[in-house]
């Protein structure tokens, strides 16, 4: 393994005020080496760190995941990486070619079609003739997007823009490949293509990965760099690092007042071989889960349970109605779901009551963790045959 980037001490600060932002600019281009002296720990007015102190270094064939809340400094990282934003400190090491994909436009020129800036591409890459015509076929072939690749850009959904764009930085092999939540557009296909496309590549080069999905991290990365208010707070072991963002965003999530609708009408709770689990409590991995609520409305009621990823979509409903089943006003339920084998990490669960066809009410919302090791309790065995 070589060491393609070694980040040391890293600053980089922002004024909140663009007036105050453009002058400070000014009058650090005229100061020079000056202001880089005196940039740390000096701030003026309306400025703040976005980055503070930032250190680390990247092996060939290492996979990275920045991970903070929104805010926390990731994308200002990577454009001080791909030079694209001066840091006012530290320094920035970088042993080989840098491929990037930091916004979905990704610098394409929207009047120009997909071909014509991959061809402009290419040549700012050095290439002409064949290798030029090779590159161009590539990128077409990757991102599948058709007669758009000889449309206009402007006329791309954010999809095509980020096919493209990760077609366009993939295709060079660098040895430094950044990517600013490029999977999070795209269909499950064109991930998938991503992967395959980023495993390939980590054999030869080093990749940075900011994403908001730890299921990209936990497939992907060999180390995290979980960054708040532009600290670094842990880097190491990814499963660590998506546990430690977890607990954070999961600690700073505030529940919406106003999205429960008539919840005194309706008590329910968790349960764990018969023991209650406290709101926002953990529940390990593989335990049998079970749901008790008490209808406090006049009538009889078909219920749903439904959850949540924390922050995402519904990834399961259980209606009693599917059960031919009614809770009768008064009378106390029991829904077993049995072993929720969801990967550690923060769940929702909320109840929702229907009387006939009409909701008559969505409970407040229960907040619990998964915890434990996700592997361990997979069984795989050879078994004889296939059919
Ligand atoms: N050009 C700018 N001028 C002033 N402040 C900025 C500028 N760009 C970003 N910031 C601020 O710097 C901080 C870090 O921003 P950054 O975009 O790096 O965060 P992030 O971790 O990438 O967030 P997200 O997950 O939302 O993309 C934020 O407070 C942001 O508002």
């Amino acid at each position: 393994m070589s060491e393609l980037l070694k980040v040391e001490g890293v600053w980089k600060k922002y004024s909140r005020d663009l007036k105050a932002s453009i002058k400070y600019g000014a009058q650090d281009i005229f100061s020079g080496a000056k202001s880089q002296q005196n940039a740390r720990g000096k701030l003026r007015e309306t400025e703040f760190w976005a980055l503070s102190n930032v250190n680390f270094t990247l092996q060939r064939g290492e996979v990275l995941a920045v991970l903070g809340h929104n805010g926390a400094g990731k994308s200002t990282l990577l454009k001080c990486i791909a030079g694209k934003l001066r840091h006012d400190h530290g320094s920035i090491t970088r042993n080989g070619d840098l491929g990037h994909l930091l916004e979905m436009s990704a610098g394409f020129s929207p009047t120009m079609t997909g071909r014509d800036n991959i061809t402009v591409r290419g040549q700012l890459l050095g290439k002409s003739g064949k290798e030029l015509d090779h590159y161009i076929a590539a990128v077409e072939e990757f991102a599948e997007i058709d007669e758009f690749f000889d449309a206009p850009v402007q006329f791309y959904s954010s999809g095509m823009k980020s096919r493209l764009g990760f077609a366009a930085s993939s295709t060079i092999e660098p040895d430094i490949l950044i990517l600013d939540e490029v999977l999070a557009v795209g269909d499950l296909g064109f991930r998938m293509k991503c992967y395959s496309r980023i495993d390939e590549l980590r054999k030869n080069c080093a990749v940075i990965l900011v994403t908001h999905s730890m299921g990209h991290v936990g497939r992907m990365a060999d180390s995290a760099l979980l960054l708040e208010k532009g600290k670094v707070i842990y880097e190491g072991d990814p499963q660590q690092g998506i546990e430690l963002y977890q607990d954070a965003v999961s600690n700073s999530a505030k529940l919406k007042p106003g999205i429960s609708f008539m919840p005194e009408r309706v008590s329910f709770g968790l349960y764990v071989g018969g023991s209650e689990v406290e709101n926002g409590g953990s529940v390990d991995f593989g335990a049998a889960v079970t749901v008790k609520g008490k209808n406090l409305f006049d009538s009889k009621l078909s219920v749903s349970v439904i959850l949540h990823e924390q922050g995402g979509s519904a990834i399961a409903e259980w209606n009693s109605k599917r059960n031919d089943f009614y809770v009768l006003s008064n009378e106390v339920f029991s829904a077993e779901l049995g072993p929720l084998n969801l990967c550690p990490g923060y769940y929702h669960i909320a109840l929702v009551g229907f009387d006939g066809g009409e909701q008559v009410f969505l409970s407040e919302v229960f907040r619990f963790k998964i915890a434990g090791d996700f592997f361990n309790n997979i069984r795989f065995q050879p078994v004889a045959e296939w059919h």
